[in-house]
């Protein structure tokens, strides 16, 4: 298996009247082809920021991206055009950039529309008719407006519309979180068939942990623009490392009368991503943080084999 993608010292800080905000701070991961990457974390880690850095949807401060080993860090506008193809981003709400007056046809025919990718009207039907019937949406909503729609199918236009330009690798942006919990795993099927058999990479983000848990290889829990702990699925479920990890698996209900897991209730100050000081992030909200966690930020180490982990005690805790 290859390194697919591959993210070192990512760092995209946005200027704010009151300084420089840290949004993704020196992030380095990498994903196999095929594989799913799952990004959790509370509102404001930086994970859309993250995703949006890969497909190019910000500009980078800092680091480096490489895909099918080549940098793309900066890519020429003709490079640009054809991952403009390759790379593609699903969103929790796509309609918010889209305009209200396109028929679900329209919209998923527009990316072919942009980058000019169909020969005749005859081809660029087809496309879109075969997209629809591979995501499951029916010939007879064509002509409909996502309004007219419910959230499950408005999610499989998103679906469509990233698919239709045949990507390699997508960024999904809590695609299913506005979703109930029935339609959810009917969409999260969808995603898996879909990276089935078309070979999909996929970068999974949620605030979730549970949503990622059955369709993740591996994860990245992020706190404050960085990865606190990396490793594959089962690991971090099985074994979580980091105290902030802790906090947000044991916010999931167990489905069991037999087991039971304590609630872990984060207190304290979370700290400010603008000009974050050099200490332990989590710090402020840790029950097990000493001294040196206020004075030396812990380094993303490898705790067991394949388990990362950005805690200076997470062996002892
Ligand atoms: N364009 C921007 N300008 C300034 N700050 C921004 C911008 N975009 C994001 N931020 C800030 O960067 C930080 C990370 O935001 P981001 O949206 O990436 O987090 P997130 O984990 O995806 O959260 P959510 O799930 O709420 O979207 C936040 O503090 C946010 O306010």
């Amino acid at each position: 298996m290859s390194t697919f993608l591959e993210v070192s010292n990512l760092k995209k800080h946005f200027k704010t009247p009151k300084g420089l905000l840290h949004a993704v701070d020196g992030v380095n991961f990498k994903i196999d082809e095929g594989k799913t990457l799952g990004v959790v974390g509370e509102s404001g880690c930086g994970k859309s920021t993250l995703g949006r850095l890969i497909v190019h949807l910000h500009e980078i401060t800092d680091g480096k991206i490489f895909f099918e080993g080549r940098d793309i860090t900066n890519p020429p506008p003709k490079e640009m055009k054809i991952l403009r193809k390759k790379m593609q981003m699903i969103f929790q709400d796509p309609y918010s950039s889209i305009d209200p007056r396109m028929t679900v046809f329209e919209i998923i025919g527009e990316p072919l529309k942009i980058l000019n990718l169909y020969s005749n009207k005859e081809d660029y039907n087809k496309q879109i008719d075969q997209i629809m019937d591979i995501v499951g949406l029916a010939k007879r909503v064509r002509g409909a407006y996502p309004h007219e729609l419910d959230g499950g199918r408005r999610q499989r236009i998103g679906i469509a519309r990233a698919l239709v330009l045949n990507p390699q690798f997508i960024v999904c942006d809590e695609p299913v979180s506005a979703l109930d919990v029935s339609i959810q795993a009917q969409i999260l099927n969808l995603m898996q068939d879909l990276q089935r058999d078309r070979n999909l990479t996929y970068m999974f983000i949620t605030h979730d942990l549970s949503v990622v848990k059955h369709i993740s290889d591996n994860i990245a829990v992020m706190y404050l623009g960085l990865i606190v702990e990396f490793c594959e699925t089962k690991a971090l479920f099985k074994a979580p490392a980091h105290p902030y990890t802790r906090a947000l698996l044991s916010a999931i209900p167990i489905p069991s009368v037999h087991e039971r897991r304590k609630r872990i209730i984060l207190k304290g100050e979370i700290s400010s991503p603008i000009n974050p000081a050099e200490c332990c992030r989590f710090a402020g909200r840790c029950i097990y943080a000493k001294e040196r966690c206020q004075q030396e930020a812990p380094q993303l180490r490898e705790v067991t084999p394949g388990h990362f982990c950005a805690c200076h005690f997470a062996e002892e805790i």
